[in-house]
């Protein structure tokens, strides 16, 4: 009786993972992502929900301040200078052949943790796919950045959505409500996508 139980279960579960559809590429995928205040974070844990993989958040050697101001100044010399920060997170990418890209849009640029991340990390002939939260000024120039830090890449549709204001005190502002809305957008855009990073 347990065993037919179990077996019922496994078979159920089998099927959910098929209509999930990227259950022969799972291994081969990694979500990383540059997170501060948790929106990004919750995009990828919603990738993560749908097409499985692996989810690492990318950590620095050297972590920035929680001080606002001083993050953003920090940020702005960094951009300036061209200075990439030194990453704690070293990522074997042999095993991967899909990259869910994430990070928010830092000094309406690509965060320079992530600029680290491509320059560091040989991704060529990786299907990458950038994601983005902001505080509702849109991506900048970040994604554009991507395609230029990695130009032997296969760079498809990415997702962006309005996060956090942390400027104004909002930070984790992709929950509730508006986390059921971002859902239904996100799924949607993995849909369309589903097609270009399953290779059978
Ligand atoms: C240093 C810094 C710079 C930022 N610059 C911008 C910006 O130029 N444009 C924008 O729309 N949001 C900007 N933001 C807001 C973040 O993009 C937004 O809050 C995002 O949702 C944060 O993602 P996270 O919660 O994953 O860290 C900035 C935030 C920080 C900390």
């Amino acid at each position: 009786m347990i065993i037919s139980r179990l077996l019922f279960i496994i078979f159920l579960v089998s099927g959910w993972c098929s209509a999930q559809g990227y259950e022969n590429k799972a291994d081969n995928i990694l979500i990383v992502y540059l997170s501060r205040t948790n929106n990004t974070k919750v995009l990828a844990e919603m990738i993560h929900e749908n097409v499985g993989g692996n989810l690492v958040a990318l950590e620095l050697k050297n972590p920035y301040p929680q001080n606002y101001k001083s993050i953003v100044a920090q940020v702005a010399e960094e951009n300036r200078t061209g200075f990439l920060p030194p990453l704690k997170t070293q990522i074997n990418m042999d095993k991967y052949d899909t990259v869910f890209l994430g990070f928010p849009t830092w000094g309406m640029q690509l965060p320079p943790p992530i600029k680290s991340f491509l320059t560091r990390h040989d991704l060529k002939d990786k299907t990458v796919i950038p994601f983005n939260t902001n505080a509702g000024y849109g991506i900048g120039s970040s994604f554009r950045t991507v395609e230029s830090l990695c130009s032997d890449c296969n760079i498809l549709e990415g997702f962006s959505v309005t996060g956090g204001i942390e400027r104004d005190g909002i930070y984790l502002a992709i929950k509730g409500n508006r986390k059921v809305e971002v859902k239904e957008l996100l799924v949607e855009w993995l849909e369309k996508l589903k097609p270009l990073t399953i290779k059978n």
